[in-house]
């Protein structure tokens, strides 16, 4: 996949450009199906499919409060590389661009600089200044300006549309199972490893602690988790939490001294400075004090003995 930022001299011409607009953020399965569309309708016109996108959420800007994401813009870039998107246009979003008219935007950005033949709407898709560019308006320009739209209709999960909305709030609360099945994929956050004090390597159970990309996470508790890591996988405990066990100061207040650790299994080796990806597959339990460090190494191998369990009676099902 090509990634264009910015509006600038295009790489190369694109072939009969298929354009969706959208902040993606997540890539869930609405998002997946728009993307099904686009390499569609590029197929069938013998053209590229091209995701226009934002570097940050126009609401940062607009109402000056930027949601939470679920994705960095470089795990979303790569899950659209993964669906098989030609061209990614990453646009600066500032108050240029959030000033510009819909109609604005489709003759200079989508007609002029693109090229655009053909337009895939979500049903929900609004752009432009108050919001004011859909489907209708892009229906009536297209014979103006000569290229064809397409709309798409909304993907449901048990009566409620998917939105990135709601799978903020599902993982938020907790509620992996509903949030896997609107993604299409497992819950998963990405992270650097960050240097900590390392106290869980003299207990035994090294962990890597990461400096997430983007804020959207799970709850606190321990989780059983798939790490992808330098294109392999890895079983692993993960840890959110504020580690009652040895915090000094009341650990009522979630936030500072929250920390997102991570036990790789069999894993020796030292991460700093790697980027991790964390698929989070299920809750073991949540974190609680315990009255010795000992008592916490006995939980964790029970915490092991349990993630091993699963995964293995999982196996088995698929075999
Ligand atoms: C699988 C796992 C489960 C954990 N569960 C708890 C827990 O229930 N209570 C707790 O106080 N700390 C828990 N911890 C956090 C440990 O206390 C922490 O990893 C250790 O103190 C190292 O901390 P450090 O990052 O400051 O070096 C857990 C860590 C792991 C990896
Ligand atoms: N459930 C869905 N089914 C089909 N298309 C969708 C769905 N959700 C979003 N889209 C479409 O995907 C494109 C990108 O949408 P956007 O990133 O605004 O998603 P969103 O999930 O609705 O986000 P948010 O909840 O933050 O508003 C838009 O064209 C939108 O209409």
């Amino acid at each position: 996949m090509k990634k264009i930022y910015g509006i600038k001299e295009l790489p190369g011409k694109i072939k009969y450009p298929v354009v969706t607009i959208g902040m993606f953020d997540g890539v869930h399965r609405g998002h997946q199906k728009i993307i099904e569309c686009i390499r569609h309708y590029a197929l069938t016109g013998k053209g590229e499919s091209v995701v226009i996108t934002f570097d940050r959420h126009p609401k940062s800007i607009i109402e000056n409060r930027p949601p939470s994401f679920i994705t960095s813009m470089e795990h979303r870039l790569s899950l659209l590389e993964r669906l098989g998107v030609d061209h990614t246009v990453v646009l600066q979003f500032d108050r240029k661009l959030a000033e510009m008219t819909a109609e604005d935007f489709v003759r200079e950005i989508l007609v002029c600089w693109l090229g655009v033949k053909c337009i895939v709407l979500g049903f929900n898709c609004h752009f432009g200044k108050d919001r004011e560019g859909n489907i209708t308006l892009v229906r009536k320009l297209a014979e103006k300006y000569d290229f064809e739209v397409y709309g798409c209709p909304p993907v449901i999960y048990r009566g409620q549309i998917i939105s990135s909305t709601a799978i903020r709030r599902a993982i938020l609360n907790g509620e992996l199972g509903k949030a896997e099945a609107m993604l299409g994929r497992p819950v998963s956050i990405l992270g650097t490893v960050v240097k900590k004090s390392g106290r869980g390597r003299i207990l035994g159970y090294p962990t890597a602690n990461l400096d997430l990309h983007h804020e959207v996470r799970p709850p606190r508790g321990v989780y059983g988790t798939r790490v992808r890591w330098a294109e392999q996988d890895y079983l692993a405990l993960t840890n959110i939490g504020l580690r009652p066990t040895f915090a000094k100061e009341p650990f009522t207040s979630e936030g500072e001294t929250l920390e997102i650790e991570v036990h790789i299994l069999d894993f020796q080796g030292t991460l700093y400075g790697q980027n991790l990806e964390v698929q989070f597959l299920f809750k073991i339990r949540d974190e609680i004090p315990f009255q010795t460090a000992e008592e916490l190494k006995t939980q964790i191998e029970k915490d092991k003995e349990i993630l091993l369990k699963r995964t293995l009676t999982v196996q088995h099902m698929e075999e």
